[in-house]
């Protein structure tokens, strides 16, 4: 059975973790842990939600593709995707879209890229601060580059990106089971 990857993009507050951890919970697709030097939120653990590094430490792995996220490194490894293979070969991961076009050229047709939408970015704002985020850090990443550029779709996924609308979580669920729904088949 051939392997694939879901890479989960989209502007921050979108719901990529939201979805990452529904695919976990319903489907047992599980999710490629990245490395990250920003600090855990109140509800992160190390090795769960990501591999929590210092400056030093993050320059110590190797990875398939880095990138810097409003002031703090990211960044994911081959090794991460071997590992959530192993387990089922449908993996899934978040990433931001410089993230996800670096996947979408490297691993051709073993991904599906899924861009999840919010229009309103005021709804952004609100569910950020709903999941605790401090004001000063959600100020810092809405001024930031990323940020907006997150906001839109990447030409170069525009021929094979899903769109999935993430207004509300009932709507999001039902996009999300019918993709899966669909990979599933072509994966027997
Ligand atoms: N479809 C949705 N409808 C309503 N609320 C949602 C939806 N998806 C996520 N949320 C809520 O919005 C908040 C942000 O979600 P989540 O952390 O999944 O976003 P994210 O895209 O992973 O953000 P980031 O890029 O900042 O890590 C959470 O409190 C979550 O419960
Ligand atoms: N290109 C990569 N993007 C990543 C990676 N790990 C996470 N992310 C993305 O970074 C931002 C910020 O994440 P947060 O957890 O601090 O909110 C978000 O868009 C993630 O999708 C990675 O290894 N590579």
């Amino acid at each position: 059975m051939t392997n694939r990857l879901i890479v989960i993009t989209g502007a921050t507050g979108t719901g990529k973790t939201t979805v990452s951890d529904y695919l976990k919970e319903k489907y047992k697709i599980v999710p490629v842990i990245t490395h990250t030097t920003r600090p855990p939120r109140f509800n992160e653990e190390n090795g769960v939600d990501y591999y929590f590094e210092n400056d030093q430490s993050f320059e110590d792995n190797h990875y398939l593709e880095r990138v810097k996220y409003s002031n703090y490194q990211y960044g994911s490894s081959y090794e991460g995707l071997r590992k959530a293979w192993k387990v089922n070969p449908i993996a899934s991961i978040v990433l931001d879209t410089q993230g996800a076009i670096t996947y979408a050229e490297k691993l051709t047709n073993e991904v599906e890229i899924w861009f999840l939408k919010v229009s309103d970015e005021r709804v952004l704002r609100e569910r950020l601060i709903h999941r605790g985020d401090k004001i000063e850090s959600i100020d810092r990443r809405m001024q930031s580059s990323e940020y907006r550029r997150d906001l839109v779709l990447p030409e170069q996924l525009q021929q094979t990106a899903q769109v999935i609308p993430s207004e509300s979580w009932s709507q999001t669920k039902k996009q999300v089971d019918l993709l899966v729904g669909k990979l599933q088949e072509q994966l027997v």
